[in-house]
């Protein structure tokens, strides 16, 4: 069986290349990077580190890798492959969307009617249902019609820290020993190849709204507030015990969202938190306070991580102190090397505080988180450090 992975970044080697070859699926990477396209053309193997005490470490192989502007090569693959996945950004889905839609047409052309099956393995929820959105305009009526029932859009959760990387080799990756990979069932086409350690459920949402309204708010909310704190890495931060409190206190106030729309085990949603804690504050891993908090805008955008669960928990009357905190550092996150970060900050600048929560952030005016975040964002601006280490 043969899988196409767009994107040989953190995830794509750390997680989703391994659990696939894992499974005995052919991987080939389309990439962008002409040095790494090469090593794995020629090595078809990397290794992958746990970051754990003794560093275990094992091979990955099965997997070569084409350039992404080799267009042909990338259809040609597309038509003959049984799954594609993605792990490219969710801001970069648009960019694959035409050279997957031309490999859909090849293969439609070739009469391949095996099922395929195309899932975005990114932080978004419904990131598969994006990407076709994205992918449909660029097929014909009758290629469209035939997509329809040969092609299967299942959207996934997927959870697992892979930091940026920094080895001798360049193909090596780091990752936590922690990860959990949740696929929507009802979706599986029938002759999919299952992929071991994959976790298939009838109703994704659940799983969606635990990963990223916990893991991801509270990694993020770890960034924002290290990153103002003046701390560089996420393991610096947690080991501060004022931080720590904040991180917790946002996930126990998403997590009373959680538990109240999903129904979770209360006792059981605390340890799901108090291990996220830990994963965070592992010792064997150095994450960047600068990669958990890219991409800002993103990250406040109404459907994210901050922006959604907040509103949910508006909803149902639940008090959100520390999660607007938290949304108020976001907003002041002024990394120079990000690129979002510095858009966001122009905007704010250029149209203020209270039109960029409603432009930008979905908030309007009269809603009263709208107030609560403007109020802590000038307490937060006012005395940065001092407000968030007390
Ligand atoms: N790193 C993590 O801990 C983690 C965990 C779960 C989910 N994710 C999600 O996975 C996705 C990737 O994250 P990452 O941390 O691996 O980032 P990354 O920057 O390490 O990897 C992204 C890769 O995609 C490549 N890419 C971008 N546009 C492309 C294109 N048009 N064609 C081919 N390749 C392209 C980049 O060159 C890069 O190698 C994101 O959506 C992220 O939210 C990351
Ligand atoms: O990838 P992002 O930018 O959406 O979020 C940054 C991190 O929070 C994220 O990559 C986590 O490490 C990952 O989602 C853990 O599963």
């Amino acid at each position: 069986m043969k899988a196409v992975h767009f994107g040989a970044g953190n995830i794509g080697r750390g997680f989703i290349g391994h659990m696939l070859s894992a499974s005995d699926y052919d991987v080939c990477f389309v990439a962008r990077n002409p040095k790494k396209i090469s090593m794995l053309q020629q090595r078809q193997e990397y290794p992958i580190t746990l970051a754990n005490k003794q560093q275990d470490t094992t091979i990955v192989n099965n997997v070569t890798a084409i350039n992404v502007n080799e267009q042909r090569r990338v259809a040609e693959e597309i038509a003959s492959a049984d799954l594609i996945t993605t792990a490219v950004g969710v801001s970069a889905l648009g960019d694959i969307a035409e050279p997957i839609a031309k490999g859909i047409y090849l293969r439609m052309k070739a009469n391949n009617y095996n099922p395929l099956h195309i899932i975005a393995c990114e932080n978004a929820i419904g990131g598969s249902t994006r990407l076709k959105k994205r992918i449909y305009p660029f097929l014909d009526e009758r290629t469209r019609a035939k997509a329809e029932r040969y092609i299967s859009f299942p959207n996934a959760a997927v959870d697992r820290i892979v930091p940026a990387q920094n080895h001798e080799d360049p193909l090596q990756v780091t990752v936590e020993p922690f990860y959990e990979w949740v696929v929507h069932r009802p979706a599986l086409l029938d002759g999919f190849k299952e992929i071991h350690g994959v976790h298939y459920v009838d109703s994704l949402e659940p799983y969606i709204e635990r990963k990223m309204f916990t893991v991801n708010t509270g990694h993020c909310v770890a960034a924002y507030l290290g990153y103002l704190a003046g701390f560089r890495t996420i393991r610096q931060v947690m080991s501060n015990s004022t931080l720590r409190a904040k991180v917790r206190h946002v996930m126990e106030e998403t997590g009373a969202m959680l538990i109240r729309k999903h129904g979770f085990d209360t006792e059981k949603h605390q340890k799901y938190i108090d291990t996220i804690l830990e994963r965070f504050a592992n010792p064997n891993l150095t994450d960047q306070v600068t990669r958990v908090a890219r991409s800002p805008l993103r990250k406040l955008s109404p459907h994210d991580r901050l922006v959604r669960p907040a509103m949910q928990a508006s909803e149902f009357g639940i008090a959100i102190p520390h999660l607007t905190s938290a949304m108020a550092a976001a907003m002041l996150f002024d990394d120079k090397r990000d690129e979002e970060a510095m858009k966001m900050q122009h905007i704010i600048r250029e149209n203020g505080l209270s039109s960029f929560i409603h432009d930008r952030m979905g908030i309007p005016e009269e809603h009263p988180v709208h107030q609560q975040v403007l109020t802590r964002y000038e307490e937060l601006q006012r005395s940065k450090i001092n407000a968030v280490l007390t």
